[in-house]
């Protein structure tokens, strides 16, 4: 047993949605909220920070063994501290996107983030995202989503997200960007991105946020309304 609380897992592919539905989630049940992507990608920062290769497994190890990465819950929103720098917004900048998956894809890497996330596991009822929650975190989570969208839908939520921020987004980039990296993520040696046999999939190309929401709380009703 990974856990002694409920334990929700929500996977998916890129821009599917699962941060945004697993944070209302996680307040709507007073659960904590775990963001793993935001683990990698804080990892994947420092390496950027301190040129070192993505590709190299085992620098890439010691750097992770040397660093702390917490997640903070704020109203609303979790704030990412690399070694008690907050990187919350720095950690989703284009270079650390687009060299994130090459980090990901290393054992070494995978099995000490894992043994991290599941720390968070055992200590409360949690709502975790990402893309082996169901597979490998929790593989006896109470609760499996995994969330799809078309690419189009995907790409146009991310293009209307970075105009808000001030950007100036291309949409064919993005669409781009979003298919390489679920390639990268799904064709990985391991643990790639896979639905769980045990879980629901919930494609929300048409549904609103608050739609996607009411469906997943359905679905923990139906597991024995925890
Ligand atoms: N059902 C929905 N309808 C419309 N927009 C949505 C929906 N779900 C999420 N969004 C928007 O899509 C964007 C991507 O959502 P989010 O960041 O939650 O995806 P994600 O799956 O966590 O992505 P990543 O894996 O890249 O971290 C956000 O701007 C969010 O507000
Ligand atoms: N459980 C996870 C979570 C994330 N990844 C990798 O990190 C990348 C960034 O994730 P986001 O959710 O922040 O977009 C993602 O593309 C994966 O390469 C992972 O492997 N496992």
């Amino acid at each position: 047993m990974t856990h002694k609380g409920i334990a929700i897992a929500i996977d998916g592919p890129a821009a599917a949605g699962k941060s945004t539905v697993a944070r209302k989630i996680a307040d709507k049940l007073n659960y904590i909220y775990i963001d793993t992507g935001a683990m990698y990608r804080a990892l994947t920062l420092k390496a950027l920070n301190n040129d070192i290769d993505p590709n190299n497994e085992d620098e890439l190890y010691q750097l992770l063994l040397d660093t702390t990465i917490k997640l903070t819950q704020a109203e609303q929103t979790q704030r990412v501290l690399l070694d008690d720098t907050d990187v919350t917004e720095a950690i989703r900048n284009e270079e650390v996107t687009n060299n994130v998956s090459t980090v990901a894809k290393h054992r070494l890497i995978r099995e000490e983030m894992v043994e991290r996330q599941r720390q968070f596991v055992q200590e409360n009822n949690i709502v975790m995202d990402g893309r082996d929650i169901g597979t490998h975190v929790i593989p006896d989570a109470d609760v499996k989503v995994f969330l799809i969208a078309s690419v189009e839908e995907r790409a146009q939520r991310r293009y209307i997200e970075n105009k808000q921020k001030g950007f100036n987004p291309d949409l064919e980039k993005l669409k781009q960007e979003i298919a390489e990296r679920d390639r990268f993520d799904t064709e990985r040696e391991v643990s790639p991105l896979v639905k769980a046999e045990d879980a629901v999939e919930l494609d929300t190309t048409s549904l609103s946020i608050d739609e996607v929401v009411e469906e997943i709380l359905k679905i923990v009703e139906r597991k024995g309304g925890i």
